[in-house]
């Protein structure tokens, strides 16, 4: 099977594509769908039995929006997810997928102060079974900026299981983990299209170039590389 490698600057020309062309996907609806199959990935791969307690760390773009919407679909599933999100994005779609996630009292894990940010941090990871790494994707440039580094070394020491969306976070996009800080998660929840030749691995987007336009479908799976 060949497989091609999407680049940083497709991948996003395909997000900005899928939402402008005519009859476009809205923003929301694609986080859904993104969020909810992260939510579904880490359930078919860690049972809330076992690993009831899920710290979801949020980054400050698009990202971060897929992890609030994971979060709230793991509270509906039965798990017990908390938030971490350093810097919340300004945009109105994070208010209110953050807004919905507090009406349901998941927990968010206060960061106003940068050590008190810290410690919060490995407290909660303390008491996680498992982390859904929702912090960079396709739009991050490396080297990892403040609070972000210092989470990334706690979050890679805690000892727990990792499932990343998109992109372990601290990876270059395109060159893998070249900082040597990036997350090396346990299970990776990829982008791809419903077809053959369409894969996704750790640290790239693959798809085929005849599927793009199928990209709408946005169907996940997991890479699992324990
Ligand atoms: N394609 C789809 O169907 C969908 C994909 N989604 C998800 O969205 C991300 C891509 O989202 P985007 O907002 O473009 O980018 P990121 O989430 O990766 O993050 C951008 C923010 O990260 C900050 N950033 C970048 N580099 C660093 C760094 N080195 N240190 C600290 N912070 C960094 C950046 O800040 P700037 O100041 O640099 O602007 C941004 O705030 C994709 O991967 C999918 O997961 C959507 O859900 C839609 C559907």
């Amino acid at each position: 099977m060949s497989i091609r490698y999407l680049t940083a600057k497709l991948a996003q020309q395909i997000d900005e594509e899928l939402m402008s062309t005519a009859g476009a996907f809205s923003l929301d609806q694609l986080m859904e769908l993104a969020g909810l199959a992260c939510a579904q990935t880490l359930a078919t791969v860690y049972n809330k039995e076992k690993y009831p307690r899920v710290l979801v760390c949020c980054g400050p773009g698009n990202q971060g929006g897929d992890g609030l919407v994971a979060a709230r679909h793991l509270g509906l599933f039965g798990y017990k997810p908390t938030i971490w999100i350093p810097k919340p994005g300004s945009k109105d779609i994070y208010k209110r997928l953050h807004a919905q996630c507090e009406n349901m009292h998941i927990p968010t894990l206060p960061t106003n102060e940068p050590n008190l940010a810290e410690n919060t941090l490995s407290t909660a990871l303390a008491s996680s079974d498992v982390v859904l790494d929702a912090i960079f994707g396709f739009s991050f440039k490396p080297p990892v900026r403040a609070p972000f580094d210092a989470a990334l070394r706690l979050i890679s020491h805690a000892g727990i299981p990792i499932v990343s969306v998109d992109i372990p976070s601290g990876w270059d996009v395109e060159h893998g983990d070249a900082g040597g800080i990036g997350l090396n998660p346990d299970a990776l929840v990829s982008l791809t299209a419903p077809k053959e030749g369409v894969r996704g691995f750790i640290g790239r987007h693959f798809l085929g170039g005849r599927f793009v336009p199928k990209w709408a479908f946005i169907f996940y799976f997991i890479e699992n590389f324990a």
